[in-house]
């Protein structure tokens, strides 16, 4: 191991910094841009400085799996930010550090998705078609004149994660969804990755005000869980399952109490689970879809084929279903390159060291910060050449009949090794569904005059820059 030593936190090369802001503002605009090209010349492990924080940057594929599943009890820890204390009263699963508490909890937390969701048995699945069938309809409402798919998509997606934790899809004007969609939109814009209270954490006596914002957001978001969760006690009958709630209602009851007690997990951790998958199961899938659509109007060619493909196998009205995937080849590989593409998380959720380790022969003290470059994964040019294109025909066999099932290993959307994302299926069900309805019962252009950009906003997410579309229906 290079450069061992008691003071350093790694001894990884890097580019230089200045006092207190360290590497910060040379990150620039697109954090994941700059990451990426610092690859070449620091090679696949190397740090720099975020503020108060010695970092390393884990990039491509061979670096980002030594760590994460060779090396995965020493890379699965999450940093101790000043924000993540309060997101969920700092009970939150996703947020805090590895070890037999948050073990426990994930356990939990996936077993109660997996209720509602896996690959054999979606009780879901009818609530998310309605829903898409929904939408389509509402954005063909426009008539022939221009409209921003956000809303609709976020209403949409908002309520398939409503239906799966409360058992209910709302109406579009009820007062607590709205509440519901508001809050997700403002707590993202306040996480994303780099806020300056956590990297530089005495800026938190500059920035009260946004941050007491901040707690607002999440205090109001605590009092509808826990709105919910009285309401579903009131009614709740083990022997029938309804939702997430009455799964993780049902765990809090049947975890073992000394099993809580020798972790120190109280049924108040188990039931912010709601908060964190209701937080983790929206954005993400909202911003896919608009991605999907704003690369089916910049490339309508494929559109074309991806329209006849849906329709050749359900017609105008037949249901898609998430088990016909394999025969949908062109679909699937189309869904594949926009989340390659658009690569919404860019760096996963930031991880933290659990001990003392090495990375590439470089030595990493316990409590490191640590930046999963998933960009440089996806982006990798050794993989994907010319990645900044976007070409679904990479994940094809050379007929154009199945999707090459190695390329779709060659990059990882939700992660990999004991923090891989554990609402996997549901987003891969959820993205299927959505995108066949859309694109078997809608036809998307470019308005007359306006090119769209596609490019993104930086944030936790990355999103698309807002866009107009014609839709009209696919008769
Ligand atoms: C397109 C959709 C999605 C993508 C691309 C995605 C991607 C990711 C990524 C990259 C991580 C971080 C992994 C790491 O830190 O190494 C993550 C974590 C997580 N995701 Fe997802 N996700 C998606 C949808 C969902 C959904 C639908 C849910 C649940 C309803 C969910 C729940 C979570 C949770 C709870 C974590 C934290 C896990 C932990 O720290 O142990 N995600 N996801």
């Amino acid at each position: 191991v290079k450069g061992r030593s008691k003071n350093s936190s790694c001894s990884a090369p890097g580019p230089t910094g200045v006092p207190i802001l360290g590497n910060l503002l040379q990150l620039g605009r697109k954090p994941h841009l700059t990451l990426t090209s610092f690859r070449q010349k620091y090679g696949d492990v190397y740090q720099i400085t975020m503020g108060s924080y010695p970092t390393v940057v884990l990039n491509g594929l061979r670096a980002v799996k030594h760590a994460l599943v060779k090396q995965a009890e020493d890379f699965a820890g999450r940093p101790d930010f000043y924000s993540f204390r309060y997101i969920a009263n700092g009970k939150s699963m996703g947020f805090s550090d590895y070890g037999a508490k948050w073990k426990l909890h994930r356990k939990i937390a996936q077993n109660a998705l997996a209720l509602c969701a896996n690959r054999k048995y979606n009780p879901i699945e009818e609530a998310i078609v309605a829903e898409a069938r929904l939408l389509a309809l509402n954005l063909q409402k426009s008539d022939g004149a221009p409209v921003d798919p956000h809303n609709e998509i976020y209403l949409s997606v908002g309520n398939i994660i409503c239906a799966l934790c409360f058992g209910e899809r709302y109406r579009r004007d009820d007062p607590d969804f709205q509440q519901l969609v508001k809050n997700n939109d403002e707590f993202m814009a306040f996480v994303g990755a780099g806020n300056p209270v956590d990297i530089m954490p005495w800026m938190r006596h500059f920035t009260k005000r946004s941050f007491r914002q901040f707690l607002r957001i999440l205090e109001t978001m605590d009092g509808l869980c826990l709105k919910k969760q009285r309401e579903h006690l009131a009614t709740y009958d083990s022997a029938r399952v309804r939702d997430i709630t009455d799964a993780l209602i049902m765990a809090t009851e049947e975890t073992p109490k000394d099993d809580k007690k020798a972790t120190g997990l109280t049924d108040e951790h188990i039931m912010t689970t709601l908060q964190e998958l209701i937080g983790a199961g929206f954005d993400t899938i909202a911003s896919t879809l608009q991605w999907s659509i704003l690369y089916m109007i910049t490339n309508r060619q494929w559109q074309e084929l991806v329209h006849s493909e849906i329709h050749n196998l359900y017609g105008v009205d037949s249901t898609p279903n998430f088990h016909d995937m394999s025969e949908l080849p062109l679909t699937e590989a189309t869904i594949l390159e926009t989340m390659r593409h658009s690569c919404i998380f860019p760096f996963a959720l930031p991880h933290s060291t659990t001990s003392d380790t090495e990375i590439g022969g470089h030595f990493v003290k316990n409590k490191t910060l640590v930046f999963v470059n998933l960009w440089s994964v996806s982006h990798d040019p050794e993989y994907f050449p010319e990645p900044d294109v976007f070409n679904p025909k990479r994940f094809l066999n050379d007929t154009c009949t199945k999707v090459d099932r190695s390329k779709a290993e060659l990059f990882l959307p939700f992660g990999v090794g004991k923090r891989r994302c554990p609402g996997e299926i549901l987003a891969k069900m959820e993205l299927f569904l959505f995108f066949t309805v859309l694109f078997q019962t809608c036809k998307f252009s470019v308005v007359d005059g306006e090119t769209p950009i596609v490019d993104s906003k930086y944030g936790l997410t990355l999103k698309p820059m807002n866009f107009n579309v014609l839709v009209s229906k696919r008769q």
